[in-house]
């Protein structure tokens, strides 16, 4: 080592290969824009791959439902989010998904449909409309392929198995990126006019989690060391149905198409909890009953309750939920066919994230951030279930129109920032493959995931999260002098884990200190000794941010529009 790093110049750099970056690039690809796409993986390998259930766009397809509207969409969106979303821009994303939807089936996704043979939609939790529109129960694999083979022909640069290291700032600005090349395992420099985060979400820093294991939170943490805010870090949204024991996801698709939750007692006991919505309440509330079933003894041994698809016969199962059929065979030995589903809550997606306006601006200039690592708040508390696809899709692109503009009017910075940055991560990474520590990382994530898992989990209480925000700076301590353990320079993911563990580290205190600092109950942040909403004192969005190295947490005003706070009724 010791050479000097290699040098990437672009004018835009995009962190992250799943739908976000990849809507973003082709945006910017037309446009001229010289572009990058760095990913810690093989873009198809992106978490976006895994989404099942669909996208949501008041197309009023449904037989029956041909009134659905963009305003239906955002009032349900509103509603679900427990009224902590931005109602602008909940409304711009409601207003826009009809046509991005089109979009995508013009670019050729290929969509399950109506007898008709327009798009098919079905219903998900907490929506008045059937506003889904899903490819059977593998959308988000169909929807990244068929950007993925878009951007084939375009003239895009792919940096692939780069593990973005640091953002790289001069005079304020973000002048670029630096990024460890995990093969030779050396660190690159990547001067850029603009840099957008599509980073994704943070659900491994939970020990039950229906998310990839590359999503570390990575986007967050470098934004927050570079000075921009985070945003509602708290509500953190547990899905109601991963597959018990693996907590591999059961889409919200396979109680849309008709499966019911059934308790030991095997009784229906979302009548309890939704009277009127019942199984396809939202996934806090689902969630919640289901937690409380399990506690109180109605559930069954191993903590779980069933999903009962058997009524929906093998033909609509075939065609509408192959995948999940498949799961179930390969990872529970169970055919839903003919058997219920055990089921359990996990943790399945990030509602807060980087601060951004709706055109993805962060406070810093020249960052930008969109899709699940982001901000800019249509999901509020609580998010509805086929509405983050088409986050992904909808912020992508307004990002990318927003970057265009901003990079045709700039001149290329002066590279010398990012290389003197990228030499400053070799040495990190040469110190951290040097050390000696006992202390070693696997163990230290599993302490981590554990202990949010425990503390702030569904339901919390102020006790439990102050022990566990004592054990997250014990933990924060112990990962400053842990060991690699392997020392070789090429493919080290034991390096990459330790990177990521800092990263989790730190978002994992902007979560705590925001869940203990909101003495409320909204949408998944459910605290059992503040049980209610508190309007006037937490109808607010709570924002993170570092000084002198340390979270400071501050307040920011809700955009309220035509939809009035009330109380939640499914
Ligand atoms: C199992 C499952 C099913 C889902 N189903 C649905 C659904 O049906 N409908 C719906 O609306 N939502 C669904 N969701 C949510 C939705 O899939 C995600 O929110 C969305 O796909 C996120 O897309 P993204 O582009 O923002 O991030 P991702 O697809 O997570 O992509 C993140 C990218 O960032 C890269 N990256 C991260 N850190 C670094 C780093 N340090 N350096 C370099 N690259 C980095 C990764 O390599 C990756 O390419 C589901 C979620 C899960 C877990």
């Amino acid at each position: 080592m010791g050479a000097r790093a290699e040098v990437h110049a672009h004018d835009l750099v995009i962190v992250g290969g799943g739908l976000t970056g990849l809507r973003a690039a082709l945006q910017a690809c037309r446009a001229g824009v010289a572009t990058a796409v760095v990913s810690k993986v093989h873009p198809l390998r992106s978490h976006s791959v895994a989404a099942q259930g669909g996208i949501n766009a008041a197309l009023g397809n449904a037989p029956g439902y041909e009134e659905d509207t963009p305003e239906a969409h955002a009032f349900d969106t509103v509603k679900g989010s427990d009224y902590l979303a931005d109602q602008d821009a909940v409304a711009v994303m409601c207003r826009e998904a009809p046509a991005a939807v089109i979009e995508l089936e013009h670019m050729g996704v290929v969509f399950s449909r109506t007898e008709e043979g327009t798009i098919a939609q079905r219903p998900f939790g907490g929506a008045g409309f059937p506003r889904t529109c899903y490819a059977a129960d593998r959308t988000g694999h169909t929807i990244l392929h068929t950007l993925y083979e878009q951007l084939m022909a375009a003239d895009v640069a792919f940096y692939e198995e780069f593990f973005v290291t640091s953002l790289v700032t001069d005079g304020g600005r973000c002048t670029g990126c630096t990024a460890l090349s995990v093969p030779p395992g050396e660190v690159h420099a990547f001067p850029a006019k603009a840099v957008l985060l599509a980073t994704g979400g943070f659900g491994r820093l939970y020990s039950r989690s229906t998310n990839a294991l590359i999503n570390t939170g990575d986007g967050a943490a470098l934004a927050l060391r570079a000075g921009a805010m985070l945003k509602d870090m708290e509500f953190v949204q547990f899905h109601p149905t991963s597959l018990a024991g693996t907590n591999i996801l059961i889409t919200e698709g396979a109680r849309g198409e008709g499966g019911i939750l059934l308790n030991r007692e095997g009784e229906r006991f979302m009548a309890r909890y939704a009277p009127h919505s019942l199984d396809l309440a939202p996934r806090d509330v689902v969630a919640r009953a289901i937690e409380t079933e399990v506690a109180e003894g109605r559930g069954f041994p191993g903590g779980y309750v069933h999903l009962d698809l058997t009524a929906l016969g093998a033909g609509k199962i075939m065609a509408r939920l192959p995948g999940i059929r498949q799961i179930a065979l390969d990872f529970a030995g169970i055919d839903p066919v003919a058997e219920p589903l055990p089921v359990q809550p996990a943790q399945h997606y990030s509602m807060g994230g980087i601060a951004v306006d709706d055109g993805g601006r962060t406070g810093v200039p020249g960052l930008y951030a969109a899709g699940e690592c982001a901000c800019v708040s249509v999901h509020g508390a609580n998010r509805l279930g086929g509405n983050s696809l088409l986050e992904t899709v909808v912020f992508g692109r307004r990002a990318a129109d927003g970057i265009i503009d901003a990079v045709n009017a700039r001149a290329r910075p002066d590279p010398g920032p990012a290389v003197e940055a990228a030499a400053a991560d070799e040495r990190r990474v040469a110190a951290l493959l040097g050390r000696e520590g006992e202390e070693k990382v696997p163990a230290l994530l599993r302490d981590l995931k554990e202990t949010m898992y425990r503390s702030f989990g569904i339901f919390r209480e102020e006790q439990k999260m102050q022990d566990g925000l004592s054990t997250l700076t014990a933990l924060r301590k112990h990962a400053a002098g842990a060991s690699v353990g392997d020392r070789g320079r090429r493919f080290n993911q034991a390096l990459v884990n330790l990177l990521e563990l800092e990263d989790l580290l730190l978002v994992g205190e902007t979560v705590a200190r925001g869940a203990l600092m909101r003495r409320e109950s909204r949408g998944s942040h459910t605290r059992t000794d503040f049980p209610k909403r508190d309007d006037e004192r937490y109808l607010r969005h709570t924002m993170a941010g570092l000084a002198d190295g340390k979270v400071v947490i501050s307040y920011a005003p809700v955009t309220i529009g035509t939809f009035e706070p009330q109380e939640r009724v499914y």
